[in-house]
């Protein structure tokens, strides 16, 4: 369900997380950028480097699963609640060169308690370009306890003691 307080339609969703693979300044990431949809939707770009390659000239199946996965995962910010991928997945329809600008969107279509179930496509060029990848998913609810139980201390610390990733934090209504 949308929250209430959800960013509005078009509004940029920023990083999570600065260092996440997916949406955060890593060297060699996605360098995704997502905004709000309409609902519990998102959209989101990402364009294939040299580095995203699989085969030559073409992206690796597994970077484009990580772009759906990453589409997917910032739906958290429409609902104000953390999940983490149960369950991808993934239809691969069209190769995807190298310098395509990926056009994503995903939607939230059922909850059941912790569950939320939710589809994901990619598009080549454009919002209406040909379908290249698709996926259905499984995200489940977690609490913060999830990240500070399991993630190596070093980062769970500078991730603690860092005020914009609290602040990221409390944006997920999260009080670490
Ligand atoms: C210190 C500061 C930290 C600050 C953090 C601040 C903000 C963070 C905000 C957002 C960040 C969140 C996510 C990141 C966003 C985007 C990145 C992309 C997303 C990802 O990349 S994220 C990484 C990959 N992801 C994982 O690293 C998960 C590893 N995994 C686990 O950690 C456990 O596996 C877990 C927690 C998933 C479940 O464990 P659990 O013990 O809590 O729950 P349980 O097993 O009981 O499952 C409950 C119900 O889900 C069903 N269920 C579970 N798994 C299923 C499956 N695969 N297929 C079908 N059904 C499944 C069960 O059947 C049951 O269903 P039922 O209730 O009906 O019986």
């Amino acid at each position: 369900m949308r929250h209430p307080d959800a960013p509005a339609p078009g509004e940029p969703l920023g990083a999570h997380y600065d260092q996440c693979f997916g949406c955060g300044h890593q060297p060699g990431g996605l360098g995704l950028i997502a905004r709000a949809g309409e609902d519990v939707s998102v959209t989101a770009e990402f364009t294939v480097r040299s580095g995203h390659q699989g085969a030559p000239g073409l992206a690796h199946g597994g970077v484009l699963a990580a772009a759906l996965d990453e589409t997917l995962g910032s739906l958290n910010w429409l609902q104000r609640t953390i999940t983490v991928t149960g369950r991808l997945e993934t239809d691969f329809v069209r190769p995807v060169p190298v310098g395509t600008e990926l056009h994503l969107e995903a939607q939230v279509t059922a909850v059941h308690g912790r569950k939320v179930y939710c589809s994901a496509t990619g598009r080549i060029g454009a919002p209406d370009g040909p379908v290249a990848v698709r996926a259905q998913a499984l995200f489940i609810e977690v609490r913060v306890d999830h990240f500070i139980e399991n993630g190596r201390a070093e980062e769970i610390d500078a991730a603690l003691t860092d005020p914009d990733q609290v602040k990221v934090a409390r944006a997920f209504e999260v009080n670490p």
